[in-house]
């Protein structure tokens, strides 16, 4: 059957050319609905890349500020992550909660914010995968986090999709997650299969199956440990983190098409509703450009964000930004060049090519050169000593004092520098309100 008229209901042949979902008999009609069509009409199209895969191209220019997408996530839930101590999110809500001593979902056990959490009987949040984990053997339970496990939580609810919404569950199913990378002898196997696999098919699955012996229904029909894989690796990949006041990652229908760009053009917000992601162009977006986002840390330098990106999302970034030693003249990755005979020459080393492993560093005053691995050795050094310093809960002159160590080696822009003036901006904000708060207390007992 061809398609209908968007207006009239009449055999229409012209295609919307900018979204390319809804059809017209003829301009006039097309023209007559623009008025309604527009707060819906996508500006981009789905595309193949040879390198990319999917990817998301303008069919219009985009102003900065207008909106590109804005939908609501297939599935979500809370991260993934193993917690091994410490607060664990709400199955309900997703927000953070201390497991000893909190109430337990009176379905299944797991402990919860509060018994009146909405979630909790969502039929897409907790109220479905509820029944399943209530179906767990109690002789398992050993230590709170070993067993009420939410990392497991998100690949459960996918699952959970083959009944209750199957095209979800196939849009799931048809994401890219990189098989071929993640193969039975690697690490990232043998973790999801213990830590998840292991997890949802001995303490649930393998119960459920019994009962659905038992009562002859069948409860999930997929329940397979590459399913598991599968779902998990498309988690992985095209997981987007919403970072609000909960723990919470999410599938999006569309806007995990959007490729990764160290200089993204979109920016996007979360609605704390539902998870509804909107995505604005941060940049002006002309018709034929890629539409992007950034899946790393914007605030890392060259090699820490293609080295993140190699390992968690299967590809070596190219982008504009990672070609170009200077980062864009930004500097974000550059070192001091320490000179000869220990007399700093006042050059800054920086990276010949960037994108390749085994590059030199050469600065720009003298003749030293410096391998990619002197280079990585020293910057992941001092971005441990960082890491230490700022979770010790440092006074503001233990921080200046790492500053000026840090200073020897790494120019001023450097991202470990700004991690640590970060850090000390927030020092002084609260010890110059602590100093003036003194003063008037001070004036108030003068007067
Ligand atoms: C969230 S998915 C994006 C959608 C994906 N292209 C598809 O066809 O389903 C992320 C994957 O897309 C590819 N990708 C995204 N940005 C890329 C980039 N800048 N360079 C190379 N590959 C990229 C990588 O394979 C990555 O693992």
């Amino acid at each position: 059957m061809g398609d209908k008229c968007a207006e009239c209901g009449e055999p229409a042949e012209l295609k919307c050319s900018a979204c390319k979902l809804v059809s017209y008999c003829g301009k006039e009609h097309q023209k007559k609905d623009w008025k309604n069509h527009k707060a819906v009409c996508r500006p981009f199209e789905i595309l193949e890349d040879p390198v990319l895969g999917k990817c998301l191209v303008a069919t219009r220019d985009i102003k900065p500020g207008d909106i590109v997408m804005a939908e609501y996530p297939l599935v979500y839930g809370p991260r993934p992550h193993m917690v091994e101590e410490g607060p664990v999110p709400c199955p309900g809500c997703c927000r953070l909660i201390i497991a000893e001593g909190s109430p337990r979902c009176e379905g299944c056990d797991f402990p919860i914010c509060h018994p009146g959490c909405e979630g909790l009987r969502d039929m897409d949040r907790h109220g479905h995968e509820c029944m399943i984990l209530g179906l767990r053997d109690v002789k398992a339970i050993n230590g709170l986090h070993d067993f009420y496990r939410q990392d497991a939580l998100l690949t459960l609810r996918c699952l959970l999709l083959q009944n209750r919404h199957p095209k979800k569950f196939e849009q799931i199913m048809g994401m890219m997650e990189h098989m071929d990378r993640r193969g039975k002898n690697t690490e990232v196997y043998k973790d999801i299969d213990s830590r998840i696999a292991d997890y949802l098919i001995d303490n649930f699955f393998a119960p459920m199956k019994i009962l659905e012996g038992r009562t002859g229904k069948q409860a999930l029909h997929d329940i397979s440990r590459e399913t598991i894989h599968k779902i998990c690796g498309v988690i992985d990949v095209n997981g987007l983190e919403v970072n609000m006041d909960a723990e919470v990652s999410a599938l999006y229908p569309t806007a995990y098409l959007m490729e990764h760009n160290c200089l993204p053009n979109t920016t996007h917000i979360f609605d704390k509703n539902g998870y509804k992601i909107t995505v604005k162009a941060a940049l002006p977006i002309n018709t034929g450009e890629h539409i992007s986002t950034m899946y790393t840390h914007c605030l890392w330098g060259t090699q820490a964000r293609r080295e993140h990106l190699r390992e968690t999302k299967y590809f070596d970034c190219k982008c504009v930004r990672c070609s170009d030693p200077t980062e864009l003249g930004s500097y974000l990755s550059a070192l001091k060049c320490i000179g000869t005979d220990d007399e700093p020459c006042g050059g800054t080393q920086l990276p010949l090519d960037p994108t390749n492993d085994e590059t030199q560093w050469t600065c720009d005053k003298c003749p030293v050169k410096l391998t990619n691995a002197e280079v990585s050795y020293l910057v992941n050094g001092i971005g441990e000593e960082v890491d230490n310093v700022q979770l010790s809960n440092p006074t503001v002159r233990e921080l200046e004092s790492l500053l000026n160590k840090m200073l020897t080696f790494l120019h001023p822009n450097h991202y470990h520098v700004y991690s640590v003036k970060h850090s000390l901006i927030q020092l002084y904000g609260r010890w110059t309100l602590r100093r003036s708060y003194l003063a008037n207390i001070r004036c108030v007992q003068a007067v």
